[in-house]
C-alpha cells in the first residue's frame, strides 16, 4: 500500500496523551503522528490502553494532559480542545469516521438500512429525499450489500452484514480519518476475512487514514502501514508493520509476536 507523505503536515499529530482512572494509568504519554492514507494499527494485549486511546482521540473522554491536533480543511493543524462544542460534533459527523466494535453501539437499529446511511449525508448538508436514498443504495452495493434491502432493519441482518452497515454509514460522508474498535472481532473466521478484504479495499481505494485498535496481530498485518505496540498504558515500541512483526525489538513485542503461530 502507497502512503502519501507529500503533504507538508500531518493529518493527525498526538503528543503527550495521558489519562488516568484514579491512580491507575489508562494510558499515559502517547504521542504519534498520522498522515494522509496511512492506517495505525494499535495492538498489545488486554488492559494495555487501547481503548482509552481510542476513546481519547474520538474526545468520547478528556485527556488529563496532552494534545490532539487535527489538519482541519481550510485551517491546518488545530487542537481539538481549542474547537467549539458544535465544531468538534460537526467534524465527528463528516471528516471522521467511527467503527464500533459491536455495530449495534454504531447503528441506529430502529432505524432502516437506508436511514441510517442517509442520516450522516444529512449533516452534511443533504436534502433530497432521491439523492440521499440514491447515495445510500450506492453506499450499501459498495460494501456487499444488496440494495434491495435498503428498507430493512439492522436487526434483520447478520452480524458481519451490520458492520458492512456501519462502515457504509461511516463511509458516506467520505471522512479522511477512521477510527475502529477491533471492527472484526466477534465474527465468524470467515466472516473476518471477508471484511478484512473489504476495509483493505476500501482504505485504499478512498485513500483513509485510520487508527485501527486491534489485538488480533494478523488484522493489523492485513491493514495496517505501521503499529504502534502499548503496554501498561505506553506505547513502547513503534514501526513499520513488517518490521516490528519480523524483528520485534522490544520484550513485550516479541513476546506478543512469539505467541502467534501464523501471522
Ligand atoms: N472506566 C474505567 N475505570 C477504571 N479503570 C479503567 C476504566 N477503563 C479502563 N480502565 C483501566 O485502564 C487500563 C487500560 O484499559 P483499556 O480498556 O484502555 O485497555 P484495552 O487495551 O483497550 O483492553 P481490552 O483489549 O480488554 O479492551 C486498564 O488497567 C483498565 O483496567
Amino acid at each position: 500500500m502507497q502512503v502519501d507523505s507529500r503533504l507538508p503536515t500531518p493529518l493527525l499529530k498526538v503528543s503527550g496523551l495521558t489519562r488516568y482512572y484514579g491512580a491507575r494509568i489508562g494510558c499515559a504519554e502517547v504521542g504519534f503522528e498520522l498522515w494522509p492514507g496511512e492506517v495505525l494499527a494499535v495492538v498489545g494485549e488486554s488492559g494495555s490502553g487501547k481503548s482509552t486511546l481510542l476513546k481519547l482521540l474520538s474526545t468520547r473522554l478528556a485527556a488529563d494532559a496532552g494534545t490532539i491536533e487535527y489538519a482541519l480543511l481550510g485551517r491546518g493543524l488545530t487542537e481539538l480542545s481549542r474547537l467549539s462544542e458544535a465544531e468538534r460534533r460537526w467534524l465527528l459527523r463528516t471528516d471522521w469516521g467511527f467503527v464500533e466494535q459491536n455495530p449495534r453501539d454504531g447503528l441506529r437499529m430502529d432505524g432502516s438500512a437506508g436511514a441510517n446511511v442517509g442520516e450522516r449525508l444529512m449533516a452534511t448538508g443533504a436534502r433530497h429525499y432521491g439523492e440521499i436514498r440514491a447515495t445510500a443504495q450506492d453506499w450499501l452495493a459498495r460494501v456487499e450489500l444488496d440494495p434491495a434491502r435498503i428498507d430493512e432493519a439492522p436487526t434483520r441482518f447478520s452480524g458481519g452484514m451490520q458492520q458492512r452497515l456501519q462502515i457504509a454509514r461511516n463511509l458516506v460522508t467520505k471522512p479522511r480519518l477512521m477510527l475502529m474498535d477491533e471492527p472484526t472481532a466477534g465474527l465468524d473466521v470467515s466472516v473476518q476475512a471477508r471484511l478484512l478484504d473489504l476495509l483493505r479495499e476500501l482504505v485504499t481505494r478512498y485513500g483513509l487514514a485510520a487508527v485501527i485498535v486491534t489485538h488480533d496481530l494478523a488484522v493489523a498485518r492485513l491493514l495496517a502501514h505501521r503499529l504502534l505496540v502499548m503496554q501498561g498504558g505506553r506505547v513502547v515500541e513503534t514501526g513499520l508493520t513488517d518490521q516490528v512483526l519480523d524483528d520485534p525489538q522490544h520484550p513485550y513485542t516479541q513476546l506478543l509476536v512469539s505467541s502467534v503461530l501464523h501471522l
